[in-house]
């Protein structure tokens, strides 16, 4: 078993892709339409399906707005420095709600952004990732 993709509910599936392939350098995959049932997915990431996870954009024709609630977390994404990667967010206009920078209580380099909807993405500096809060 291997994990494929993670599915997000968008308001606009031309403003989701923009960001995730402009701001955040992902390749549009491949989008599908089910007329029957009137919504358009869009798949992004970093490399294939067969060897990638990728995300899943599912956008319902006329819904343009959902209610996040609270338990939704974030996705994460491993840059090559957060610093970097945050200096060229910013520039696109794209929302950093947490500025670079050790978490709290370790040393992994991490950020937040916000894509379109809210969802929270999180940067992690590559030398960093996987070294565990205390790394
Ligand atoms: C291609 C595969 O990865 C899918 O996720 S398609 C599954 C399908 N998705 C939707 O119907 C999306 C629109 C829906 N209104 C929503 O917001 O989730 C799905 O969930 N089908 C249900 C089924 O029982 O087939
Ligand atoms: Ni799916």
């Amino acid at each position: 078993m291997r994990l494929l993709h993670t599915m997000l509910r968008v308001a606009n599936l031309e403003k989701s892709i923009a960001f995730y392939t402009d701001v955040l350098g992902m390749k549009l995959l491949r989008t599908s339409e089910n007329k029957e049932y009137q919504y358009t997915l869009a798949f992004l990431g970093y490399g294939n399906e067969s060897e990638n996870t990728v995300l899943e954009l599912t956008y319902n024709w006329g819904t343009d707005s959902y209610d996040h609630g609270t338990a939704f977390g974030h996705l994460a994404i491993e840059v090559e420095s957060v610093y970097s990667a945050c200096d060229k967010i910013a520039t696109s206009g794209a929302k950093i709600v947490r500025q670079p920078g050790p978490v709290k209580g370790g040393s992994t380099e991490i950020a937040f952004v916000e894509d379109p909807d809210g969802y929270k993405i999180e940067l992690i500096t590559a030398k960093s990732a996987g070294k565990g809060l205390e790394g």
